[in-house]
């Protein structure tokens, strides 16, 4: 191995010979000859290096998906800036744990990789795009960044990088993410939609909800059930393939406001470490939005689309049959339509990304088209129901730390006599840090309730009594009026 004292002598005598080499050159050759020598040397050095280099772009986007490799590179990145790079990127989110340390545009960082030097920069270039505004039936120019990583290496080290050195990447980058997920939820960015922009449509924050499993106020023999077909669900890629469906689950969670769906969407998200995508299909303005954001999602994510009984005009099927067969597009329609969506859960499309969880909430699922609950299509319907005395037993343990109570028996009596969603038992069970006034307040809210309920019911009978006799007079009048021949049967209308 070469000591620095023969490394100093070495480059001590290079640059010797390249001081007799230069006087000898200026002394016998002209200054235009000279000049010309040197840039022919120049360019020939240049020429020999970059062609000894192979460079490979990882761009940010690949069409408007996320390129999971640049996401890849960004985190494996982070973990490998030296003291020698010159200026960082450091974000803090409100609600993270730490400083994101990233890459500024421009820089480099070297990394050696079982003994080969790899080379990264970040770039970042402004394109200009042709954009057709739907609205406005026009065209117009909109600018946008796009970024990328330039990896240089030696070429003899092509089947290093590409077959051993990305897929490090790509792997310790998944076990960075797992260890330290943060499970991230999704908006759609419906501006940038309106401005035919495919790129970035979605904006995600961290989410930080608490609910888990077991703080869940649920049936327990039906929690039981969500998390094994949950569990069951992600560990079955190879058989998803085998049986040649795509990999995908579909629950649609019913059941009165305040029951827990949202709850239980949180707790899924959790309990799978998977990033939500919120749909609001009422900013969707046609099918190929509702494509466009699919596409635009991850893999390993929920898919939520709340209360759509309210968010799709589920009776417009009719229309949307006669516009089919009138020869429109139904992709170019100007909302979002029942096959739209159906096409959207188990179409070709769906298929376009892995491992995918799709969820509906409605408060009415009387009032959804048969064609969303046929069987295959929503995998599990899921009943979240009024509070029980065994998911109150999970809210008293939740709110204050107990597994019994003396006052419990009367709470589970007038459970069973009223309907109480477990929001507003929780919302009594928070009114004191004292389990005793909790209980108690609990206890006169539920009696509230039952009084309510009573009275309605004696309502409901009297306005019965009412109908009927309504119906009695009216019969008594049709009579009347059949004898004096001003009624036609119905069957002769
Ligand atoms: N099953 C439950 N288990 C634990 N907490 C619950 C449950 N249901 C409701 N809660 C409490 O009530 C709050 C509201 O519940 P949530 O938003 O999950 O109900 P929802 O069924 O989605 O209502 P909506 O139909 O109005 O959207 C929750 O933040 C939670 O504190």
């Amino acid at each position: 191995m070469a000591t620095t004292k023969t490394m100093l002598s070495a480059a001590a005598s290079i640059a010797a010979s390249a001081v007799i080499i230069r006087s000898m050159v200026q002394e016998f050759f002209p200054r235009k000859i000279r000049d010309q020598i040197f840039s022919s040397a120049l360019s020939f050095f240049t020429r020999v290096s970059s062609s000894s280099k192979l460079t490979i772009n990882v761009h940010e986007f690949r069409g408007n998906l996320p390129n999971e490799m640049y996401q890849a590179v960004q985190t494996y990145l982070s973990s490998k800036i030296s003291p020698y790079t010159r200026c960082l990127q450091v974000a803090k989110q409100e609600d993270s744990k730490g400083l994101e340390v990233t890459m500024e545009v421009g820089e480099t960082v070297v990394d050696l990789f079982e003994g080969t030097e790899f080379r990264w920069k970040l770039i970042c270039k402004e394109k200009q795009k042709l954009v057709f505004n739907q609205r406005r039936k026009d065209s117009m120019t909109s600018m946008f960044e796009t970024k990328f990583f330039v990896l240089s290496f030696h070429k003899k080290h092509k089947e290093k990088a590409l077959y051993v050195y990305l897929p490090h990447i790509l792997q310790h980058s998944k076990n960075i993410k797992q260890e330290e997920k943060r499970i991230r939820i999704y908006s759609g960015d419906y501006a940038k939609l309106q401005q035919g922009l495919i790129q970035g449509i979605w904006n995600g924050v961290n989410l930080d909800h608490p609910s888990t499993f077991d703080t869940l106020a649920m049936d327990p023999e039906l929690k039981r059930s969500v998390k094994e077909d949950l569990e069951r669900f992600v560990r079955r890629k190879a058989y998803y393939r085998r049986v040649g469906k795509a990999w995908k689950r579909g629950y649609l969670l019913y059941g009165p406001p305040g029951t827990g769906k949202s709850s239980l969407i949180a707790a899924i998200a959790n309990f799978l470490k998977f990033d939500i995508y919120d749909l609001e299909l009422t900013e969707i303005k046609s099918n190929s939005w509702l494509r466009q954001l699919l596409v635009g999602t991850a893999n390993r994510s929920i898919i939520v689309i709340e209360d759509i009984d309210c968010t799709i005009d589920l009776l417009e099927k009719k229309e949307e049959d006669e516009t089919k067969s009138r020869g429109r597009n139904k992709y170019h329609n100007e909302k979002v339509t029942l096959s739209g969506l159906l096409n959207f859960i188990d179409g070709l499309w769906s298929g376009c990304r892995d491992e995918r969880i799709i969820i509906f909430t409605t408060n009415y699922k009387e009032m959804l088209d048969f064609a969303l609950l046929r069987p295959g299509r929503m995998d599990m319907h899921i009943h979240m129901s009024y509070c029980s005395p065994s998911s109150f037993m999970t809210l008293l343990s939740n709110y204050h730390n107990v597994d019994n109570h003396t006052l419990k028996p009367e709470v589970e009596r007038l459970l069973r006599e009223v309907a109480a969603t477990p929001a507003e038992v929780a919302e009594e069970l928070m009114k004191s840090d004292d389990s005793d006034d909790a209980m108690r307040c609990l206890i006169k809210f539920l009696e509230g309730k039952k009084v309510e309920a009573s009275e309605e019911n004696k309502k409901d009978e009297s306005m019965v009594v009412e109908g009927s006799q309504i119906e009695e007079l009216k019969e008594g009048e049709v009579e009347a009026e059949k004898q004096e021949g001003m009624v036609v049967e119905g069957s002769e209308i």
